[in-house]
């Protein structure tokens, strides 16, 4: 199946008929076979699916990680297939914002440092109305000189999320970005990707295992096998659980 938004809304991403093969003989891997999916401006999605159905596979994609081996990618109206490489690095430095599980933080820089990175490679500033609401936001004002060993791992993911909203990326791409933190630091991220979403039109495309996490979003995108099998709009945990349970079903019914 495919998962497209409505024809009068604005795609923020774009999936075109992707398919993504890995190796080639007999290590050839269809990690994915023909997604077309589009995300909405303003909205958080979702995707979920079985360990090895390919939710990174197309996050990195979508997000000019990795490259398509057939079909097309679009962040707004920039045609990501087909950018070289520097083409690339200014679409990742100037169009998307990512959080992954690992906060991936520099180690040596405090948090206002690291918060403040990607602005400082793109020589611009930020906004500063704008800085002073994404930091009282993720409630980290009392820890901006702090290095991340000095934070817990909720502070730093919030560090890292802070990191990709204060560039305004057009989509900010999270992958599995409360798998390292107890629910309680876990739902306090989310929370905060929510009300980036709802106060401030951030577009959020987040990759997770956890029903839970999913049911923060707006809508959720379920893949299996490489290919789109159900999608869900305001999910709760149950509704993603049980689509979930359903999934090799919903697999075998679009072969
Ligand atoms: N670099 C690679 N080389 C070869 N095969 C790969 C590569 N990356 C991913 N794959 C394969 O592609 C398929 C999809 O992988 P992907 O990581 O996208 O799945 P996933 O749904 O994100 O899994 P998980 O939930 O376990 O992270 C898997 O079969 C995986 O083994």
């Amino acid at each position: 199946m495919t998962a497209t938004i409505d024809q009068n809304t604005q795609a923020a991403a774009r999936a075109s008929d992707v398919w993504k093969v890995y190796g080639s003989g007999e290590a050839q891997v269809i990690a994915l076979r023909g997604v077309t999916a589009e995300f909405e401006q303003s909205r958080y999605t979702a995707i979920m699916g079985p360990s090895g159905s390919g939710k990174s596979t197309l996050m990195h994609c979508l997000a000019g990680l990795d490259s398509v081996t057939r079909g097309t990618i679009h962040i707004g109206n920039t045609t990501v297939t087909g950018l070289n490489d520097n083409g690339l690095t200014k679409l990742r430095r100037d169009k998307v914002g990512f959080i992954f599980q690992q906060f991936n933080l520099l180690p040596t820089l405090t948090a206002e440092e690291n918060i403040l990175l990607p602005l400082s490679i793109a020589g611009r500033k930020p906004d500063p109305d704008w800085y002073q609401t994404v930091i009282k936001t993720v409630g980290l004002a009392d820890r901006l000189h702090h290095r991340p060993n000095q934070l817990s791992g909720g502070q730093q993911q919030r560090v890292a999320c802070a990191r990709a909203l204060v560039a305004r990326p057009d989509v900010i791409f999270a992958d599995e970005p409360t798998g390292n933190l107890d629910s309680r630091a876990g739902a306090e991220v989310l929370t905060f990707l929510r009300d980036s979403v709802r106060n401030h039109h951030q577009t959020i495309v987040m990759v997770t295992h956890d029903p839970v996490a999913a049911s923060y979003a707006d809508r959720v995108i379920f893949l299996a096998d490489g290919a789109i099998v159900s999608e869900l709009f305001e999910p709760t945990p149950e509704t993603v659980l049980d689509t979930m349970k359903r999934i090799d079903v919903l697999a075998e019914a679009e072969n």
